[in-house]
């Protein structure tokens, strides 16, 4: 799809200003000589909450780190609050499917620890009042002096989205953040993830596999080819918010949900 047309697409979710700004991105990984992203065009607006679905191996995760500075692209251009994105940035937030938190830091101590790396412990214990305003935000009140290993798998993912949040970044980046959840568990953090998006008018991007979570969650949900990958598709979701679980057995939400199906049927994809 061109880029034009895929501008045409952008949805009403998406009129604000915008954040990032992605023109001809492309990355072959040259080792293995692979191909991962074919020219992907993207413009994210602040607040707006995105999604991109895709079989396995298309190039998601490969995306994701080519906008969080992880990876470089082998083409094209990667803009961040009119700034070139060339590496990890303060106003880049990342969560992935592991919560990934040390097990011999406490979940406070855990959530301040990116304010640790960065300024030092001085800095990190000024911000333990805001690392508990934030476990309390999730749920996660009492909890503060529990070592992960005393967390469930839904407490941890609550304790890393503090961490992503504690140094206030002005987008998220998310690549299947509550994949290894269980559904209940799953369906409620995804509420939660909206919940803190809208109150913070974060700017969200998704990985994920599944459709009817991207649908719950976005205001588009781009479409992805099997590799290389490109968008085919930017499927608005015009569902109002806040969005809630009962939305999933409307028939609006079932027609967005075959919608995005019959695009990724098409290229034999998931
Ligand atoms: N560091 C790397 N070096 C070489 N090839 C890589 C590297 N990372 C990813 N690839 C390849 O690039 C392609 C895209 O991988 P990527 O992880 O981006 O896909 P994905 O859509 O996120 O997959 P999944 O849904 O299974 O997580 C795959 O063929 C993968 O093997």
């Amino acid at each position: 799809m061109s880029a034009a047309r895929l501008e045409a697409l952008a949805p009403s979710g998406q009129r604000g200003r915008p954040v990032y700004e992605l023109r001809g991105v492309s990355k072959t990984y040259a080792r293995r000589n692979i191909q991962a992203l074919g020219s992907v065009d993207l413009t994210l607006t602040e607040g707006s909450f995105s999604s991109v679905i895709g079989a396995s191996g298309c190039g998601k995760s490969t995306l994701l780190k080519i906008m969080a500075g992880l990876v470089p692209p082998s083409a094209g251009r990667v803009m961040l609050a009119g700034s070139p994105v060339t590496g990890p940035r303060r106003d880049i937030g990342m969560m992935f499917q592991q919560a990934t938190l040390f097990p011999w830091k406490t979940a406070l101590e855990n959530v301040v620890l990116p304010i640790e790396i960065r300024d030092g412990k001085a800095a990190a214990r000024a911000k333990q009042g805001e690392a508990r305003a934030l476990l309390e935000l999730v749920g996660l009140k009492g909890f503060e002096t529990v070592y992960p290993g005393e967390l469930s798998g839904g407490m941890a993912q609550r304790a890393a989205i503090c961490r992503m949040l504690i140094t206030e970044p002005a987008v998220l980046l998310l690549d299947e953040p509550f994949s290894a959840l269980d559904e209940l568990t799953r369906d409620y953090m995804n509420m939660e993830l909206q919940r803190i998006c809208m109150a913070r008018n974060a700017t969200a991007f998704l990985v994920t596999h599944s459709i009817s979570e991207a649908v719950i969650l976005s205001d588009t949900v781009y479409v992805m080819s099997p590799r290389p990958g490109r968008f085919v598709e930017a499927v608005e979701v015009d569902l109002p918010r806040p969005r809630t679980l009962e939305m999933i057995t409307t028939p609006r939400f079932g027609a967005l949900v075959d919608r995005i199906r019959s695009h990724l049927d098409k290229g034999s994809f998931l």
